[in-house]
């Protein structure tokens, strides 16, 4: 079993990306997850686990516990939403500081709102050029909700690159 930890401020789209990876199909709602929320994909060979933490402020204090059992961190961002990106930032930054080597994945979620920021911008915001070339990172644009071919295709392509990533472990 290989675990991923799925982090993001409360409502940035970590639930229903884990719906759509584990049932290919999109939901268009949500409740906000208490607690924990965790799904089973498998892969050739192995099982992925995947683990949603909630992300309002009370949980959000549990984060950096489940750190050390993770293979892989995926922090999922609400592309539209500009003034939850410091904190956005600041949280993905505390949790890099615990773990130098930690393969990221950053998926700016919600392309498909008008006013999402692009990848550029949110690599921008998100201060992903002050990481360390230690780590394994990428940043993906994804939609999870939207009942389209192109989100299909970028929900496929985290999976993929998930199964790749933890294929090398
Ligand atoms: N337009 C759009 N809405 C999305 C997308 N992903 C999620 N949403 C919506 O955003 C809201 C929050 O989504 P969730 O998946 O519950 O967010 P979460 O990160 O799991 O939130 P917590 O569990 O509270 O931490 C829901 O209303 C979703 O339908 C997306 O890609 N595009
Ligand atoms: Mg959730």
């Amino acid at each position: 079993m290989r675990q991923v930890l799925v982090l993001g401020l409360e409502g940035a789209g970590k639930s229903s990306v884990l719906h759509y990876i584990s049932s290919e199909a999109a939901k268009d709602r949500t409740a906000p997850t208490q607690g924990f929320n965790s799904v089973q994909v498998s892969a050739e060979g192995f099982q992925i686990d995947l683990l949603e933490l909630g992300g309002s402020q009370n949980l959000r204090f549990y984060w950096n516990q489940y750190l050390s059992q993770a293979h892989v961190l995926v922090f999922v961002v609400d592309s539209a939403d500009e003034p939850g990106l410091p904190a956005a930032r600041q949280e993905l930054h505390w949790l890099l500081a615990e773990d130098p080597r930690l393969p990221l994945v950053v998926l700016a979620n919600k392309q498909d709102k008008r006013d999402a920021l692009s990848v550029a911008e949110l690599h921008r915001e998100l201060a992903l050029h002050t990481l360390n070339g230690q780590r394994d990172f990428f940043l993906l644009p994804t939609s999870a909700t939207h009942a389209a071919l192109a989100t299909a295709i970028s929900i496929r392509r985290v999976r993929s690159l998930l199964v790749e990533l933890l294929s090398q472990l």
